[in-house]
């Protein structure tokens, strides 16, 4: 089994009704000016996050909806059943793994039940398997359709355990990290059959670790908790306690009744239609996530959030002898990884008074000349560089666990290259540099929208809109780099290049020195020759 490095995508959402919603990824464009912009929505996170805070807020389904809604979808709306439970399947997996990092949480056993939830079950084994999980799955009660046989095939094409429940250990405490309950969903009625009540029961034993503080497997139930009532949910308190819920369509009445920290929802196929009829009230789902959290989300303790960054090995051999190269290597992973703005850096400069400041701004250029992006002239970094022309930039390529500082000094672009940039922005953007008056103090929103508006109209007639004299670009020329690739247990790979002097002079070639952790090693290299025999030198830092 091996861990998937690839980065969860981030993007917006750009809801078209107040029921459901459709979304817009933005991508980004490096080096090139774009003509008609992507347009990136705000609300993404921030309606997600308030109707986190309210699950009241959300439609929940009867038993008898909930299998209606099943109908309509597979009849007069065309779904195969094979669609909906992949799409559900994978909800599932996705909601997992945002909750439970398969680096902390890798063990997952699937019981899956002998009807569609326990297809869901299926399904999310395989895609957690594709996640970087380890699944095993129980399927005691098999059903002899296509579809089903289909999935075990996958599963087992994929060398996925099956486990019989004699297989099974009674307790699942120290064999397991999450459980996914797929047992029963909204068709369950009366007392659980064996082998499942048998199975419930072992899920019910690990609350017992609640008390003693133990560890235990997570418990994750798909749509329903197995055994409750569809409606009234845990009746007499006896049931499982599930640690996540993850609700499909709609939450089902019950649903009202779990209390565990983490209750999603899944399955992005709700046509408006559908949400009409019932009058579903749902949230927008998160840029192209298939799953949204729905209730508050847990607090955390600050101190405890960390990441085990599991990467491959960043190796002095892999290295480009030209640290432009280098990085322009790493900014390819990056957008082929499909991050978001893997252009933003964080730039920090410091003026006369010595104190440091930073902001995120975009890179808009590089070349062996150095790293280029535009602001106003007048702001707070710019008096700071024209006190200080030393500045530092720093990448950081989350779901890379890869991190690129760039240190050197500052200059002004050229007039001629400013003035090609800005006509090649937007015009938005352009009347926008005009108004923004950065790092002053103006009476309120309305101004800008004004003075806006007013250049909007003037320039309506698509004339050139001369670039401002307090526009610009700088470009930093680098003297340090250090690329940074996070590893296990904090011992992370670090590469520093710094110029090298060849008889007191800087030749413009750059030493590479690499260092790993506590130990370092350093190597000699340079560009455009052949590399020379690398030294090592084990030092302490
Ligand atoms: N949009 C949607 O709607 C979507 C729905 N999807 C998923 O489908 C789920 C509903 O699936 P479903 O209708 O197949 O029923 P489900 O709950 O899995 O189980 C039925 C089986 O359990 C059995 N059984 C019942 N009671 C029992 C008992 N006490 N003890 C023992 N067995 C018992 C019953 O047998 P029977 O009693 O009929 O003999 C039958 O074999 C839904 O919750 C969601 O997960 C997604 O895939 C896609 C989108
Ligand atoms: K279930």
């Amino acid at each position: 089994y091996h861990y998937n490095t690839s980065p969860a995508i981030k993007s917006t959402c750009n809801p078209f009704s107040p029921l459901v919603s459709n979304q817009s990824s933005s991508s980004s464009v490096f080096l090139r000016p774009v003509s008609a912009p992507a347009i990136r929505a705000f609300c993404s996170k921030s309606d997600a996050m308030s109707s986190a805070q309210n699950s009241d807020s959300v439609s929940h389904l009867t038993q008898r909806e909930a299998a209606e809604i099943d109908e309509t979808l597979m009849g007069p709306l065309g779904f195969s059943v094979d669609q909906l439970m992949e799409l559900a399947g994978l909800s599932v997996a996705t909601s997992i793994a945002e909750a439970y990092k398969a680096s902390e949480y890798d063990r997952v056993l699937a019981i899956c039940g002998p009807g569609n939830n326990g297809g869901d079950g299926l399904v999310a084994a395989r895609q957690l398997y594709h996640f970087g999980y380890k699944p095993f799955v129980c399927y005691p009660k098999r059903t002899q359709k296509p579809l089903y046989t289909g999935l075990v095939t996958q599963l087992e094409s994929l060398s996925i355990p099956f486990l019989s429940v004699e297989d099974l250990p009674l307790d699942f405490s120290k064999d397991f990290d999450i459980i996914v309950d797929a047992m029963f969903g909204f068709s369950f009625h009366g007392t659980p059959r064996p082998p499942f009540d048998d199975l419930i029961k072992r899920l019910l034993c690990l609350h017992g670790y609640d008390q003693t503080r133990q560890k235990r497997p997570v418990i994750v139930s798909v749509d329903i908790p197995s055994g409750w009532h569809v409606e009234e949910g845990d009746i007499g308190d006896e049931g499982i306690k599930p640690d996540m819920l993850v609700s499909l369509t709609a939450p089902k009445l019950c649903a009202k009744k779990f209390s565990g920290p983490h209750h999603f929802l899944g399955g992005r196929f709700v046509p408006p239609v559908i949400a009409h009829k019932y009058k579903l009230r749902l949230p927008p789902y998160p840029g192209t996530s298939m799953c949204v959290r729905i209730g508050k989300a847990p607090s955390v303790d600050i101190s405890a959030l960390r990441e085990n960054y599991i990467s491959p090995e960043f190796l002095e051999e892999q290295v480009e002898s030209d640290p432009i190269n280098q990085f322009r290597k790493w900014f390819d992973d990056a957008i082929a990884a499909g991050l978001r703005e893997p252009n933003a850096m964080a730039l920090s400069t410091v003026g006369k008074d010595g104190k440091p400041s930073s902001r995120m701004v975009l890179l808009k250029g590089v070349d062996r000349d150095g790293f280029v992006w535009y602001t106003n002239y007048e702001s707070r970094k710019a008096c700071e560089l024209c006190e200080n022309p030393h500045a530092s930039l720093l990448f950081y390529w989350d779901g890379l666990n890869r991190q690129v500082r760039v240190e050197g000094s500052v200059e002004k672009v050229s007039d001629e290259e400013s003035e090609q940039y800005f006509h090649s922005r937007p015009r938005g953007s352009q009347i926008g540099a005009i108004v923004s008056k950065q790092s002053s103090v103006i009476p309120g929103r309305h101004v800008l929208y004004q003075q806006y508006k007013e250049l909007e109209e003037k320039f309506s007639d698509w004339s050139l809109i001369p670039k401002p004299e307090f526009w610009g670009g700088y470009r930093l020329k680098p003297e340090l780099f250090e690329f940074w690739q996070g590893q296990t247990s904090r011992l992370h790979d670090r590469l520093q290049y710094s110029p090298q002097e060849i008889n007191g002079k800087r030749d413009g070639n750059f030493l590479v020195l690499l260092k790993k952790v506590l130990l370092c090693w350093k190597c000699e290299a340079s560009i455009n020759k052949t590399p020379q025999p690398i030294k090592r030198v084990l030092m302490m830092i």
